[in-house]
């Protein structure tokens, strides 16, 4: 791309046009907003599948939704959707195509990339994942001294590891529980350890999945992995082919590793990283939860892809979340994002979309290479509710910081639980409306001097209000709802990387600590000196190796 098509996004009449609307707006109340409009409450509410979204707590008007879809269209949101779901390479400092969608398209869809049809392929993999996940569910698939397979092993990390480990957490309730699975992503050892310690090898597959199957973490824990394993067996490198396979889209150095590529379960360069748990890289995932339940998660992603492509922008739900945003980084300073979801299932929900939000749009400069002058992705952080009620809610309520916040709930428990826990459910609920309630619409002074409170306590239990929550709300936590949920979100992220111009699918930012590491870990060892090394490295290396006792 050249520097002439360049939108600078806060130059633009549509930006102008909203700052001079968060003007005018001001310090206007949720309060004040509710009291206009006696219909909000059911008005600002959006269907997608199964996700019923409600936007009224949001400090937006009908003119602030106009304004913001004007944004959109002026820096060519819809274009650039357009030009992803027909394969081209919007992935510009990759040269790469960006097609997680046609992971989940059906099979007779037809989408190219360099002139070929894409689906066969991505049909012929899950396919050839469903009847390797079938064989190790049936017990037919044997390790090297015969007995069934009991134990699956996923070594890898960031985008091979956060997705499936996220996803067979959500879907516990779907999964065998005869057999193990275990998430290995941490180079330091006690992962792996604490991870295999108790296992016995003879019934153990590792999944080593990795993408370029060069990621140091993920090569050294497999190696490690590879050696526990033969050791515990007693057994050769023959072994090897019975208790590992592959997940990745390098096919030589999975081989090099030792591992047949007839058990490597491959995928392609356009599909990124944090966009990969429903391609090959979900392996773990759908032994755990099989191929049946994995292709019902497929379908409820490309429901959400569909509305996304197709949904007119009023009705368009990724369209509005990325909108509101926009909003709250570039016109009321937000330089965060909490999910908080009401459902324990959901407790590694949201470190797995800070790896997909804060990858993708975690930049700054726009996709012709410019600094951008603008805020672009937010932190994003949360925890399940009710846990966070009890740590940091008070600073969501009492503190100085606008943090917008999604609030995801079920109507019923997805799992059978234990007789009598099924009652607690009403009481989780419960918080989680109270909550945004809370949130949104505080506690005046006069409220709470008429509950007879001291006058000198009377600030310190007012609650402002005022804080923007979207609630996202569903009958149950099923494998379609969670790939609804992830593709909701992946949108919204596309949405915002649009309009920032920011390239959402590259991750150059991770590049520098790993050159670094390669040259401080000789240091460490003794094989290489410090010298050229900063003062403050070099001090805190020399400190390390004097605690090693290698001084
Ligand atoms: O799948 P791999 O090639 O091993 O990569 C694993 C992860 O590491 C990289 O450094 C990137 O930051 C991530 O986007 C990626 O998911």
């Amino acid at each position: 791309m050249t520097t002439e098509g360049r939108i600078r996004l806060n130059r633009l009449p549509e930006w102008a046009a909203l700052g001079k609307h968060r003007e005018q707006l001001g310090a206007t109340h949720l309060r004040e907003l509710f009291a206009a409009d006696p219909e909000r409450g059911t008005g600002y509410t959006l269907r997608v599948g199964d996700l019923h979204l409600d936007y009224s707590k949001q400090l937006v008007t009908d003119e602030t939704l106009e304004l913001l879809r004007e944004l959109a269209a002026a820096t060519g949101v819809a274009e650039l959707r357009d030009a992803m779901f027909r394969g081209e390479k919007i992935n510009t400092t990759e040269d790469r195509a960006v097609l997680h969608t046609a992971l989940r398209a059906p099979r007779d869809a037809v989408i190219e990339v360099d002139g070929e049809n894409v689906v066969p392929k991505v049909h012929a993999v899950l396919d050839k994942m469903a009847g390797f996940a079938d064989t190790v569910r049936s017990g037919a698939w044997t390790g090297h001294t015969g007995r069934p397979i009991k134990n699956i092993v996923n070594i890898g990390i960031g985008g091979s590891d956060l997705g499936p480990a996220m996803a067979y957490e959500v879907l516990r309730a779907y999964t065998r529980r005869d057999l193990t699975f275990r998430f290995v992503s941490n180079v330091d050892g006690a992962d792996l350890h604490e991870a295999v310690r108790d296992l016995d090898p003879a019934e153990t597959l590792f999944i080593v999945a990795s993408k370029t199957f060069t990621t140091i973490e993920t090569v050294t824990n497999a190696t490690s992995a590879r050696d526990w394993l033969l050791t515990g067996l007693g057994a050769g490198q023959e072994a090897v082919a019975k208790h590992f396979v592959a997940l990745s889209t390098n096919a030589e150095k999975v081989q090099d590793f030792g591992i047949d590529t007839a058990n490597m379960f491959e995928f392609w360069d356009w599909v990124g990283g944090r966009y990969s748990y429903d391609s090959a890289i979900g392996l773990s995932l759908m032994i755990a939860i099989g191929p049946d339940h994995f292709r019902e998660m497929l379908d409820g992603f490309h429901l959400v892809d569909e509305h996304f492509r197709t949904a007119a922008a009023e009705e368009n739900a990724p369209l509005l979340l990325g909108l509101l945003g926009v909003w709250y980084g570039g016109f009321f300073d937000a330089q965060s994002h909490a999910v908080l979801p009401y459902s324990h299932y959901l407790s590694k929900f949201t470190a797995y979309l800070q790896q997909l939000d804060m990858e993708s749009n975690g930049k700054s400069v726009d996709r012709q290479g410019e600094p951008v002058d603008w805020q672009t992705g937010p932190v994003v952080w949360g925890t399940p509710g009710t846990n966070g009620q009890h740590a940091y809610y008070q600073l969501i309520h009492q503190g100085t910081k606008v943090i917008p916040a999604d609030f995801i709930g079920f109507a019923r428990p997805v799992a059978d639980l234990l007789p009598g826990l099924v009652a607690q459910h009403d009481l989780l609920m419960a918080n989680f409306f109270a909550q945004t309630q809370a949130l949104a619409f505080g506690k005046t002074p006069e409220e709470v001097r008429a509950e007879g409170v001291p006058e000198e306590l009377v600030p310190h239990k007012t609650f402002q209000g005022n804080h923007p929550t979207t609630t996202i709300l569903a009958d149950a936590l099923t494998p379609s709802v969670l790939g609804q949920l992830v593709a909701l979100y992946e949108h919204k992220v596309f949405v915002q990387g649009a309009i920032w111009n920011i390239d959402s699918f590259d991750q150059w930012g991770v590049e520098l600590g790993k050159v670094l590491a390669k040259k401080i870990e000789p240091v460490l060892t003794g094989d290489a000196s410090a010298e050229g090394l900063d003062s403050s490295t070099a001090a805190l290396v020399s400190a390390y190796r004097a605690l090693r006792g290698r001084s």
